[in-house]
Formats: C-alpha cells, structure tokens, sequence
C-alpha cells in the first residue's frame, strides 16, 4: 500500500494497521487533493476533513510538506504527469472525489510555457482518464484568467467569448471544454468552478496576477510600505479564500438536478490596488504604497474581466458569499496581526 501519512507514522509504521483500524465510513466520500500544498489546498483539506473525517482526505504534491500539514492528516508524494502512479493511488486508496489543484498560474505559466503546458494541459488528461476509469467526482477549478481581452469584461458571463492569451488561460479553457466533453461523453461527474483572484492569510498565492493583493497585507504589517506591480486603477474579481473553499464544498455536495452547467463563474467582489490600499489605510494610516507596473503581469491583468457575473451559481445551487472588501480587509488584519503579535512575543 502507498499511503503514509505523518499522522499515522507517529502512531505506527505499519500500512497493515492502518487498513484495519482506519477503515473509511461508507457515507463519506474519500477525497484525494492533487496540488494540495499551494495557496489553496492546505485550507481545503482542512475543510473537508472537519466535514468526512480526518482520514478520508489525502493531501498530495510533488513538494515536501511542513511539519504542521504533515503531521495533520494523511500525505502522499503525487506528480499528476505520473499517471501510473496516480492511479495506483486511486485504486489503493478508494478515492472516490478527485479535486484536481495541480496547475501553473498565469504569471509563473508564461515564465515557463513548455512546463505549464505539460502540467496544465497533459496532467489534466492524465486526470481526466483515470476520473472516467473509476467513477469518480471530479474538480478541477478554473479561473478570471479563462477569458481574454475579446470577453465581456464588465460584467463577465458564463458564456461568452474565451480567448485568453496566457498558456494558464488556453489551458483552463481547454480543461472546462475537456470536463465538460467527458460529462457529455461518458458520464463523468465533472464540477468546476471559475474562481476570482484568492486572498488567503496563512498560505502564500504561487505566482499569478492577483498576488499582489495577498502580499499587500504581509507588507502593511512588516515595513508599512508596498510596490504594487498593477496600476492603481486595474480592477479585477477576488474572493476571500473561506468563501472560495466553501464554494468548492457546496458546488461537490450539490445534488446533479440542481446544475443546469458544469462550469459555473463564483464571485465575491471587486477592485482595484487604489481602493484595496484605501480600506488598508483604515487599519494602518500611514501606509504607504508606490507603483512600479511589471508589463507581463499589468497585461494579463488588462485582458482579465473586471467584473464577473455569478448570477447561475447563485440561482441554480445556492451559491453566496460571506465576504466583502472591507470584512476581507478586518479578517486579514486580525490573522496577521495576531501572528505577528505571537512572533514578537516569542
Ligand atoms: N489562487 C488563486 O487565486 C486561484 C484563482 C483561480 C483558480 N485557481 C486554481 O486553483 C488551483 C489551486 O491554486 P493554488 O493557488 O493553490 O495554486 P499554487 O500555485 O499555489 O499551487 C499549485 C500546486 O501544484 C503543484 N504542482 C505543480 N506541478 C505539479 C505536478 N507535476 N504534480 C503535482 N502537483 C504539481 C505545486 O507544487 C503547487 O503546490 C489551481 O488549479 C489554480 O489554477 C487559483
Ligand atoms: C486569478 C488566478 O487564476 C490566479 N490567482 C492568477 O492570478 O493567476
């Protein structure tokens, strides 16, 4: 058996014991999170496991994981370009619902097009294939990025134009018609989601457009200065990284019926640095910010929508979200300021 976990290693080296005292309740599904160790997959685990249980929840990423997500739930080394042993550990574990993270975003996939193209492109086949082969749930999240500067982009529906012009944006494209082409096709149960850029406290973004409206808080806090990348005035979607997950958990829970698409657009709000940095100021007045626009990511960001049109998630599954701007800007104040509280006392 492949699945070692820190959990279960501090318990007991053997895989035998595992199988006999860790046995999955039948009514939950077993989930396994591919890319599970960047911004977003550590929070999902977290999620998911308070809802199924610990253990039928496996993270996994070709990185070395902290000691603190190691040791909080089973790990498991995945590269998703490996597909024999991706589906060894679908068919070891019994995984049921696949959430595919695995993926370049839109700034690190034009600094290296041939290996967002393999990781983007080839591995979602590789998921594509092996979620067909064994029934199972498949999630794969697209983005903002999926459009292009011939989209609609205030607002942006679900069915429009795409024409992205980032590698990251032809490969969304191509997993939300892919999916899509396999639901049709064969039956898979394929859920996607478009997210918004996502602001997270306690994980960092891993090389996209919206990070500068993650790294704008860690500054406010540290040095009470920020060089913002986007001009003042771009303004595109975002979302608060709880509304994001719960989306994902909703959108999976969500009775077939209910979903008229399988891709749907979720959003929360809206903005650009200059009124992110003026809801910042409220916390930290004297917060300075300076503009030194990077012209790769200030073109993506130009072709991006600026507002995005969730009118379907909200009618057909319920979709709602908790956070605007200015709770976006209090929750991440509180976090970080209680992190930095706990870093000078130690
Ligand atoms: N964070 C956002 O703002 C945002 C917005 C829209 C969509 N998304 C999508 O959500 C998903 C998760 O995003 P994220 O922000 O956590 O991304 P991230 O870049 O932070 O993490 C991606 C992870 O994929 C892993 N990975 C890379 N190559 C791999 C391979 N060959 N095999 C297995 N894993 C590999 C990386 O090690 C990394 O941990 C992505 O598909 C992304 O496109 C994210
Ligand atoms: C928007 C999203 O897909 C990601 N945060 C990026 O900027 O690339």
């Amino acid at each position: 058996m492949l699945l070692i976990t820190g959990y279960l290693k501090e318990q007991d080296d053997s895989h035998q014991e595992f199988e006999q005292s860790h046995r999955p309740e039948t009514d939950h599904p077993r989930v396994l999170i591919t890319g599970g160790l960047g911004q977003l997959g550590v929070g999902l685990a977290k999620l998911l496991r308070k809802r199924f249980g610990k253990n039928n929840v496996i993270l996994s990423d070709i990185r070395k994981p902290a000691d603190n997500v190691f040791y909080s739930g089973p790990f498991i080394y995945s590269d998703i370009l490996d597909y024999k042993n991706l589906r060894e550990i679908v068919v070891n574990n019994r995984i049921t619902w696949l959430i595919h993270y695995s993926a370049l975003l839109s700034a690190v996939g034009e600094a290296n097009v041939p290996l967002a193209r393999a990781v983007n492109i080839t591995g979602l086949h590789n998921i594509l294939d092996i979620a067909a082969e064994h029934s199972l749930r498949l999630f794969v999240p697209s983005t903002i990025g999926a459009f292009g500067p011939t989209s609609p982009r205030n607002p942006t529906p679900d069915l429009c134009i795409q024409r992205p012009r980032t590698i990251y944006g032809v490969s969304k494209v191509h997993a939300e018609l892919m999916g899509e082409y396999y639901h049709y096709r064969y039956g898979l149960d394929f859920r996607c989601l478009r997210y918004p850029g996502i602001i997270s406290a306690d994980s960092q973004p891993g090389g996209g457009t919206t990070d500068y409206a993650v790294q704008v808080f860690h500054d406010a806090i540290k040095t009470g200065k920020f060089q913002c990348n986007l001009k003042p005035d771009t303004r595109l979607p975002m979302m608060y990284i709880d509304d994001c997950l719960k989306a994902t958990l909703e959108v999976m829970e969500a009775p077939a019926e209910l979903l008229t698409m399988r891709t749907y657009n979720i959003n929360a709000m809206s903005f650009t640095p200059e009124e992110l940095v003026q809801e910042v100021q409220k916390h930290v007045p004297e917060f300075e910010v300076t503009y030194n626009v990077d012209p790769v990511r200030q073109a993506i960001a130009d072709s991006w929508p600026m507002n995005f049109d969730d009118n379907n998630a909200r009618k057909d599954w319920g979709w709602k979200h908790d956070y605007d701007l200015p709770e976006l800007v209090t929750t991440m104040f509180n976090f970080l300021g209680s992190e930095s509280r706990i870093a000078q006392a130690n």
